[in-house]
């Protein structure tokens, strides 16, 4: 399983969404070499499918965002069929339920010790307390990731994706043994965009986060490396 970071840039995964397998490649190669990891989510998956996946894993440990949701036998042979492609770490909803995570989980075990690191999604950082509540769910966004945190950490996911803001109550919860894995992260002056529930990199990783996930603000930048050189410099080292 991949190792949890311990310096700067190790921390950061740069997210790489884009529908184009050339402009992908182009970036993760440029990125690898500065990150921990790259994420490579719906937007390629959809569009290259898993030869995005063969064509980046050489490159850096793939972080495979797919956030599985469904009924446990279909997410469970769905996490089979990505095995072969040998992902760092993978994404699965929380909301899935107990008996998803734990299909997922016994899954992932058919890859051994190359098992992938299982990541629980708990509440999307695009949702603020009043589209969360839209759906149906009371007691705001800290509530829900603490209810889904342990439900997930229960039925055998390692480790967690969340906003910034719930990083300290995961830790006060839950201490240090989940990795948390956190976008919604965003540089001082950087836009939000459709992001809500947000902090800079440096408040995300001083609460607790053990890497943390950007996408726009580097893949968008004039200098992707310089962005990404400048997120990891302002980390502790
Ligand atoms: O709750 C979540 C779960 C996943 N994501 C993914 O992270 C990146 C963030 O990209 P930015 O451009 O930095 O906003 C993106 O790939 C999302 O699918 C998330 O944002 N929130």
């Amino acid at each position: 399983m991949l190792a949890r970071p311990r310096r700067g840039a190790e921390r950061v995964i740069p997210a790489i969404d884009t529908a184009e397998l050339g402009r992908a490649e182009a970036l993760a190669a440029a990125l690898a070499p500065g990150c921990g990891a790259l994420k490579l989510g719906l937007e390629l998956f959809t569009a290259a499918g898993p030869e995005a996946v063969r064509r980046i894993t050489p490159l850096a440990p793939v972080f495979l965002d797919l956030k599985l949701h469904d009924i446990p036998n279909t997410v469970a042979g769905a996490v089979r069929s990505l095995l072969p492609l040998r992902p760092a770490m993978l994404t699965l909803h929380g909301a899935g339920g107990a008996a998803m995570i734990a299909a997922a989980r016994e899954a992932a075990e058919g890859a051994g010790e190359a098992r992938p690191v299982l990541l629980a999604v708990t509440v999307l950082t695009s949702l603020d307390a009043g589209a969360l509540s839209e759906t149906g769910v009371s007691g705001g966004p800290v509530q829900q990731v603490l209810r889904l945190a342990r439900l997930a950490l229960g039925a055998g996911a390692d480790g967690l994706v969340c906003s910034p803001r719930e990083v300290g109550p995961i830790r006060d919860a839950f201490g240090e043994t989940p990795l948390l894995v956190v976008p919604g992260v965003r540089p001082a002056g950087s836009a939000a965009g459709d992001q809500a529930r947000t902090a800079t990199p440096e408040e995300a990783v001083a609460a607790g986060a053990d890497w943390i996930v950007v996408g726009r603000p580097i893949t968008g930048a004039a200098d992707p490396v310089a962005a990404l050189r400048a997120i990891g410099a302002g980390l502790p080292a």
